[in-house]
């Protein structure tokens, strides 16, 4: 490694480019070594300025390319097993987007080649785990004075979902911040899902299931619900309540500026995620940047990314069925936490 830990970046669109800015401009010791994609107008857009990067289409050229210590993968969800196998067969660290695969069988494999190793190389980009709100909420369910948490109550709403977006990524993408956040604010596994559809809003494209109701049940009794909405046309809302035993406390409604003129008031509400988690998604790769620079992998892992996925697959079998389906994770390698703090 030089004097900066050299990061490819597999994947230069909406959460690539935005990533690149980051480990250019934002977090300290690293710097952006080599892109990929295979739209390479895109790639050349999204480094336009830097210094000494290379731009690829293909992304294993990327990770053999000059300078690369490290990986962050921001490409689609189904291209994540290829770049995650391909980073651990050099020995690469990699920080790679949610969902870190998105059907289960993938993302099982990526566990066992992770488990071969006998290291941890991945962490997964839950970014919520950095958002100031959530660790707040975690600090105070872990010190106990609540009691119990007994159930969660989530909101997750976007202005509209990107072109293709279907009714399953409502589960398997969106809720997938959800999964992980309740795992790591409970400190337990989800062990059954069901979904119910409320009428689809006429805001929504023609066939989609939007807004969803889902419900999580966990191990040791706990419930957990989730309106997804990503099609709601007014704001970008990510809300938690944790209701205890000795009281509930809620996050997600005072991170904007309320604005008072002409006798009323008026409260701003992010338009997308890039606003209302820009500090956490920085937090998130400078603590990758620091971990991976320190030899260690301290963030979400390979277990929690493949724990979401089974769980979101179950989601989405609920969502199809209109069944509750339990949720069957495979025998946790010894590498792993059950769940990574
Ligand atoms: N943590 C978060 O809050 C968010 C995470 N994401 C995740 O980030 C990832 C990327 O999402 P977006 O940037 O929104 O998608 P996007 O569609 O804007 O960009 C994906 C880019 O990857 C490129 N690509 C396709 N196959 C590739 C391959 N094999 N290797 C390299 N590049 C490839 C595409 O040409 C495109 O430029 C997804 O996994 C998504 O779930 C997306 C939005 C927010
Ligand atoms: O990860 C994300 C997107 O992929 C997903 O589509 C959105 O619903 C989430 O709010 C965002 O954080």
């Amino acid at each position: 490694m030089g004097e900066l830990l050299g990061v490819a970046v597999l994947g230069a669109g909406h959460m690539g480019a935005d990533h690149i800015r980051r480990l250019d401009r934002v977090v300290s010791g690293a710097r952006v070594a080599a892109v990929a994609d295979p739209d390479a107008g895109r790639a050349e857009a999204a480094v336009a300025g830097l210094a000494g990067v290379t731009v690829h289409t293909d992304p294993e050229a990327a990770l053999d390319a000059p300078g690369v210590d490290a990986v962050l993968i921001a490409s689609p969800g189904p291209a994540h097993e290829a770049a995650l196998l391909g980073a651990f067969a050099r020995n690469l660290p990699v920080l790679c987007e949610k969902p870190m695969v998105p059907d289960s069988a993938g993302a099982l494999r990526v566990v066992e080649a992770e488990a071969r190793l006998g290291r941890r190389l991945a962490q997964i980009g839950f970014m919520r785990r950095y958002d100031a709100e959530y660790r707040r909420l975690k600090a105070l369910l872990d010190g106990g004075t609540l009691g119990r948490p007994l159930l969660l109550h989530c909101v997750h709403r976007n202005v509209s979902s990107p072109p293709g977006f279907t009714s399953a990524q409502l589960i398997n993408s969106s809720v997938s911040h959800e999964i992980d956040a309740a795992r790591w604010l409970l400190g337990e596994e989800l062990t059954a899902v069901t979904v119910r559809r409320p009428v689809s809003s006429k805001g929504a494209p023609e066939g989609l299931i939007d807004p969803q109701f889902v419900l999580f049940e966990t191990e040791r009794g706990a419930l957990v619900d989730v309106e997804v909405f990503v099609n709601c046309g007014f704001g970008y809302q990510v809300r938690c309540e944790a209701v205890c035993e000795a009281g509930a406390a809620r996050i997600g409604e005072d991170r904007s500026m309320l604005v008072t003129a002409a006798a009323s008031a008026r409260r701003e509400v992010a338009r997308d995620y890039l606003v209302r988690f820009a500090d956490a998604y920085d937090r998130e790769v400078q603590d990758w940047v620091d971990a991976t620079r320190a030899g260690r992998v301290t963030g979400p892992g390979a277990w929690d990314g493949y724990a979401a996925s089974v769980v979101a697959e179950a989601g989405v079998r609920a969502l199809e069925t209109g069944d509750r389906v339990a949720v069957e994770l495979a025998p946790r390698p010894d590498l792993y936490a059950s769940v990574s703090r």
